[in-house]
């Protein structure tokens, strides 16, 4: 079975909403997903993720860029960078910002360089929003491919707009079939 971490910042909740959307896509597709709140990682949670076949990096852009607590999870794996322990891993990025660009691409170019640095193999993006397929109206609507970008909803029940929320459920379908292609 394909095991995916979840490794996430969430302030208040949004960047959550989102990595559970994307958990219980992954497990609808018969894999394993492990969430990893970034903040409080356990020696559980790190051989996790070195036994991962794919890591999810997700925070919410602040101040154009990665939230600093999710920043402080990147810098703290530079003992794995050294011994390359990630490599050859897939990963993918996910975020969440109040504006529709909200300067989001700049965190998940943050995470896309995290992830090379790593050795990593990035999965982007694959849904084409309403604008060019009409029936995919709220799907990709930041229409960002370099991973997920989601944007904040005044709804505080939904907390993250309803076509993100299928967009993220859509990424995690994404990432499930990835990871099965890559570990044949
Ligand atoms: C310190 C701070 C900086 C923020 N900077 C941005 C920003 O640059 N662009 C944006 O669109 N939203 C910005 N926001 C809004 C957050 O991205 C948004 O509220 C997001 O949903 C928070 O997710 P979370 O609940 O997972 O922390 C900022 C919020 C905070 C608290």
């Amino acid at each position: 079975m394909v095991n995916v971490a979840i490794a996430y910042f969430s302030g208040r909740g949004h960047t959550l909403r989102l990595a559970d959307y994307i958990a219980g896509a992954l497990g609808d597709e018969n894999c394993n997903a492990r969430l990893i709140d970034v903040t409080q990682v356990t020696e559980m949670d790190w051989a996790a993720m070195e036994a991962a076949d794919a890591i999810l990096f997700g925070a919410p852009t602040y101040m154009g860029s990665v939230a600093a607590e999710f920043k402080m999870f990147m810098d703290s794996t530079s003992g794995i960078w050294s011994e390359q322990l990630w490599a050859d891993k897939l990963a993918g990025g996910f975020t969440v910002a109040t504006f529709p660009g909200g300067d989001k691409l700049s965190s998940l170019m943050q995470m896309n360089i995290f992830a090379a640095q790593h050795g990593m193999v990035w999965v982007g993006q694959d849904q084409i929003g309403a604008p060019v397929v009409p029936e995919n109206d709220g799907i990709n609507a930041s229409g960002v491919w370099l991973g997920l970008g989601a944007t904040t909803s005044r709804d505080k029940t939904l907390m993250v707009h309803q076509g993100d929320l299928e967009t993220a459920r859509r990424f995690g379908v994404r990432v499930a079939r990835a990871a099965r292609r890559w570990s044949v």
